[in-house]
């Protein structure tokens, strides 16, 4: 019987290997079939789509259709081994699909067809994909269950450059360099680099450093890889959540100064002084006080081959993004070009900025009440977040007028509490002044004596 069996058949497991890593080639051809056999399939299941808005078909387990590639006939299965349930671990389904095709087809086949399937399978699947937020998400993991180092949801983050306050200039910059970025593929491969850029945001907080990510996601369409460093046992996971990032993604650490000590190997501890433990953010405190940093062992150096090493280069067209709102605690090497290729500087309000959150929030273009506001601005230091808090209407009898008065009125606060804090700093460095003076003074009287 086997020997007069004219047909061939390739299976395509879902899982293969002992990493559980879900085929690339399993989930094409599930995506070709899904568009392929809907036609003519019987027994289809559904899922949720992108955006949650359609479903999207694939044939059901067991189910058979038919293909046919330059005249020739080929038949695929889904099916599924169900392996029996042992003690310890639940039943484990592997699904797989299988191929089958006539012996004499058997070149054009295995090479042109499969290549064929491969290609649209994975068209389909960034046409129907749904971008998404990965965390290395802390706490225990069963080893066996763990099918990757990270876990994710949708990602659905509504910021985009369009509704960012910053000055046009900066925005079209930025913009420029990232688009051009996500095209040079040749270019990174002539030059002989690895595809990838840093981006280093920095500022005080609430200027949208956060916000800046989600938007670069939602530009270049990528996923997104927030990397809780604290949570990373050592150098050695690291890598391994790093070989795990798929390209075309972010890859976020943020807060870098505040989630290890990374400086620890440089410097040693003894030698920081006071002062540079009062300028420590609020931030760090409750950080510290985590069990898992205590656990992390983490160094610089192994952060630094994660930016950069030889490993870095799986994969291509990933983006490393750093925010901060220390930007001179970083250690230089950290940030040398290169490495943060980019550095970014995300400050205070400026009035072109306002206009955008005006023309957001409000919907206004001008207003006679902002020449004020652009006066009130040059003298003041608001982020964006205080400016956006205030144009937000609170009540539903607000209008424009309300919220610029509500504008003003914080912008005039801030002013006050500016000039409050510099008279004190004078006087503070007057009474200095003084103090210094007159031990001068009895110094020189004691000299005398
Ligand atoms: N440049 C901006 N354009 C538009 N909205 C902004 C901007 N900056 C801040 N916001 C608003 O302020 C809020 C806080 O901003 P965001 O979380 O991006 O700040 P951040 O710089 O990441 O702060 P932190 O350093 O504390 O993490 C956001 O919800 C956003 O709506
Ligand atoms: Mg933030």
């Amino acid at each position: 019987m086997s020997f007069f069996y004219p047909y061939i058949k390739i299976s395509i497991h879902e899982y293969t290997g002992d990493r559980l890593k879900r085929s690339e080639a399993y989930a094409a051809v599930e995506a070709y079939l899904s568009v392929n056999s809907t036609k003519f399939a019987k027994r289809l299941k559904a899922e949720m789509g992108k955006d949650c808005s359609n479903l999207v078909l694939s044939m059901d387990e067991y189910e058979r259709v038919t293909d046919e590639f330059r005249g020739v006939k080929v038949w695929w299965v889904s099916s599924k081994l169900v392996s029996p349930s042992q003690s310890m671990y639940p039943q484990q389904e592997r699904r797989y699909y299988k191929l089958t095709f006539h012996k004499s087809h058997r070149e054009m086949i295995t090479e042109a067809y499969l290549q064929h399937v491969v290609r649209e399978g994975k068209e389909i699947r960034v046409r129907n994909r749904q971008r998404k937020l990965y965390t290395n998400s802390p706490g225990y993991k069963w080893p066996s269950y763990k099918q990757t180092m990270w876990s994710h949801i949708v990602f659905e983050h509504p910021a985009t450059f369009e509704t960012m306050a910053l000055e046009p200039e900066k925005k079209k910059e930025i913009i420029e360099d990232l688009v051009t970025f996500s095209k040079s593929k040749d270019f990174y491969a002539r030059i002989g680099k690895a595809w990838k850029r840093g981006y280093l945001l920095y500022g005080p907080p609430g200027t949208g450093k956060s916000t800046m990510i989600a938007a670069m996601a939602n530009l270049l369409n990528y996923d997104v890889y927030d990397l809780e460093l604290t949570a990373v046992k050592d150098n050695t996971e690291l890598r391994k959540l790093l070989i795990e990032t798929t390209s075309k993604s972010i890859i976020v650490i943020e807060d870098i100064d505040c989630s290890l000590d990374l400086t620890g190997q440089r410097k040693k501890k003894a030698e920081k002084s006071s002062d540079d433990e009062k300028e420590k953010s609020e931030k760090e405190i409750p950080r510290k006080d985590l069990k898992e940093e205590a656990s992390s062992k983490v160094t610089l150096s192994g952060l630094l081959n994660f930016i950069d090493g030889l490993w870095s280069a799986c994969g291509g067209e990933r983006l490393i993004v750093f925010t901060t709102n220390y930007v001179e605690k970083l250690d230089p090497a950290l940030i040398r070009r290169g490495r943060m290729d980019k550095h970014i500087e995300l400050s205070y309000c400026s009035f072109e900025a306002f206009k955008v959150l005006a023309r957001n929030y409000l919907k206004l273009k001008a207003h006679p009440l902002f020449g004020k506001i652009e006066r009130l601005m040059k003298e003041t230091k608001i982020t964006p977040a205080d400016v956006a808090e205030n144009l937000m209407p609170k009540s539903p009898l607000d209008n424009a007028e309300t919220c610029l008065s509500n504008l003003i009125q914080a912008l005039e606060e801030v002013k006050e509490a500016e000039a409050f804090k510099t008279e004190k700093e004078e006087e503070a460095a007057a009474c200095d002044d003084n103090l210094r003076k007159k031990q001068l003074r009895r110094k020189a009287e004691e000299e005398a004596a």
